[in-house]
């Protein structure tokens, strides 16, 4: 039997607009878990491999979590928890810390002190030192080659791997799907669960394979893709489901392009994003520090090869998009499925919400175009567009050109080994002398934590992944897009379409 579809009303009340890439219907057959002989989703075999305990009327099901990525932000009442009630980290060697949020990315001055914007974020930094000496987890903080944002350093370490659960206090999490792990984000309470019991509740949620067909047109990336997807399905247009993303558009996608489009799931309201392991993700872990090594790794690269979905298993749902008319991609309002192609006008609506408090916050008007439209800040990094693929595409544009006057532009890689290989290659010189500012991985102005931040009024063309009302500083204006976007914008003044300053 065909179990009820949760959203349909969202879908039949929907305004498609951009000519409807878009076509979704429920999969013919559901159902709960059953033998493995019957065709498998890869979600329900990571799911099945580490269901401790199956859910029963009033419980939800014990996942087993094998990796627990950790943060100065959302830790320091977990580790609070753990010392009341005098419990140990059960597994310290699954779980791994860095620093991001509230991390200065300016450097440390001559005598090692790091410029904090505030005592709670030096606090918050430094509570997490205390914290994994005393539990005993691997952190790498302000001092290590390895720093970095988490949801790029876990990936970078090969500590992301396939087939493994892995949650962190961060809704970004998802990020890590694109090496086929079931990775979502949990709150602070549950942190500390994980932390004494490696183990935590979890509602089973409902799949949708999102289908990207054909492929993208020159000059269109992962940002566009998934910008596109959520203007398509809205905000909510994921909730309670898990992505996995498929089709010709998505297997032609390198690893970080992978990162960036499941990093934005959760903006379609998603637990998680999904990608199927392959040679490419394989290749990309190949003797990473934390990915298997010697014989282990034949064995592991052998399970991994297990875990794509089945031919012929059954989704709850499925999208199909046509990456092949899907345009650069850009946002125009006060959350991430407000968004359009580069060249059209802003709408009055966007599946039957009106715009106008957004339109009113943002300063702008219905039927106007963005192009040209003065921009005061660039910000180039965050967790979903801050890889050296990213700095690289936005170096294509930088160099030499330099930034229209009265611009800020700010580049913040996203790990020091992402600032090391973009310095090898001298990228850090392009972004220098065409006046940007380059500096050392943080969040920093994706939420303005660490005192980088937009000011009050001002526009900015960000390559983040939210555009609240004030992420990026009290006031702020965020327009969010992909690299290319961001760096066109830099360069010209004003919102560009990047395909037509070429470079890219
Ligand atoms: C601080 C943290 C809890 C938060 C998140 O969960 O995503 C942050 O990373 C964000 O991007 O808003
Ligand atoms: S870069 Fe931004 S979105 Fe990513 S973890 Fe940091 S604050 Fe959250």
């Amino acid at each position: 039997m065909t179990p009820q579809v949760p959203f349909p009303s969202l879908f039949a009340l929907r305004h498609i607009p951009h000519g409807g890439l878009l076509l979704e219907h429920p999969s013919p057959t559901n159902q709960g878990s059953s033998p493995p002989s019957r065709p498998r989703t890869l979600f329900e075999k990571i799911w099945q491999q580490h269901e401790v305990k199956a859910a029963t009327a009033d419980h939800p099901a014990v996942l087993y979590i094998d990796l627990h990525l950790i943060h100065e932000v959302t830790s320091p009442q977990a580790f609070d928890e753990l010392r009341r009630r005098g419990l140990k980290v059960r597994r310290p060697d699954r779980c791994l810390a860095t620093m991001d949020h509230s991390t200065p990315s300016l450097p440390a001055d001559a005598a090692g002190a790091f410029p904090y914007v505030d005592d709670l974020a030096r606090k918050q930094v430094e509570k997490l030192v205390e914290n994994c000496r005393a539990f005993g987890i691997e952190l790498y903080d302000l001092n290590s080659e390895h720093q970095g944002i988490v949801h790029v350093i876990g990936p970078e370490m090969g500590a992301t791997q396939p087939g493994k659960t892995i949650v962190c206090g961060d809704s970004h999490t998802s990020t890590h799907g694109a090496f086929g792990a079931l990775a979502f984000g949990i709150g602070t309470s549950e942190v500390g669960h994980v932390m004494a019991t490696q183990c935590l509740l979890q509602h089973r949620p409902k799949t949708t394979a999102v289908e990207f067909t054909g492929r993208l047109k020159p000059g269109v990336g992962a940002k566009d893709m998934i910008l596109a997807l959520i203007a398509e399905i809205g905000v909510g247009g994921g909730t309670g489901q898990v992505f996995e993303y498929r089709g010709e558009a998505v297997e032609a996608l390198s690893m970080e392009e992978r990162m960036t489009l499941c990093n934005m799931s959760i903006e379609a309201g998603a637990r998680a994003g999904l990608v199927a392991p392959d040679q490419k993700t394989f290749d990309y872990l190949k003797g990473r520090p934390w990915s298997p090594q010697g014989q282990a790794w034949e064995k592991a690269v052998a399970r991994w090869r297990e875990l794509p979905t089945d031919e012929g298993a059954a989704f709850d749902r499925v999208v199909h998009i046509d990456a092949s008319r899907i345009e650069p991609m850009i946002t125009f309002g006060t959350h991430p499925g407000m968004a359009m192609p580069i060249d059209d006008t802003v709408p009055a609506e966007i599946h039957g919400e009106a715009t106008d408090k957004a339109l009113n916050y943002m300063q702008f008007k219905a039927g106007e175009t963005l192009i040209g439209k003065k921009v005061d800040v660039v910000f180039i990094g965050s967790c979903t567009n801050s890889r050296i693929s990213d700095l690289r595409e936005a170096a294509s544009i930088f160099r030499d050109r330099n930034v229209a006057p009265g611009v800020r532009a700010l580049i913040v890689p996203g790990s020091k080994k992402v600032k090391a290989m973009a310095e090898a290659e001298g990228l850090d010189q392009i972004f220098r002398a065409a006046g940007a500012e380059w500096r050392e991985p943080s969040c920093s102005m994706c939420i303005a934590m660490n005192g980088d931040q937009v000011g009050a009024g001002q526009l900015a063309v960000s390559t983040s992944n939210r555009n609240f009302e004030g992420r990026q500083g009290k006031g702020s204006r965020t327009l969010l897009a992909g690299p290319a976007t961001a760096a066109a914008a830099a360069v010209t003044g004003v919102v560009t379409d990047a395909r037509r300053l070429g470079g890219t």
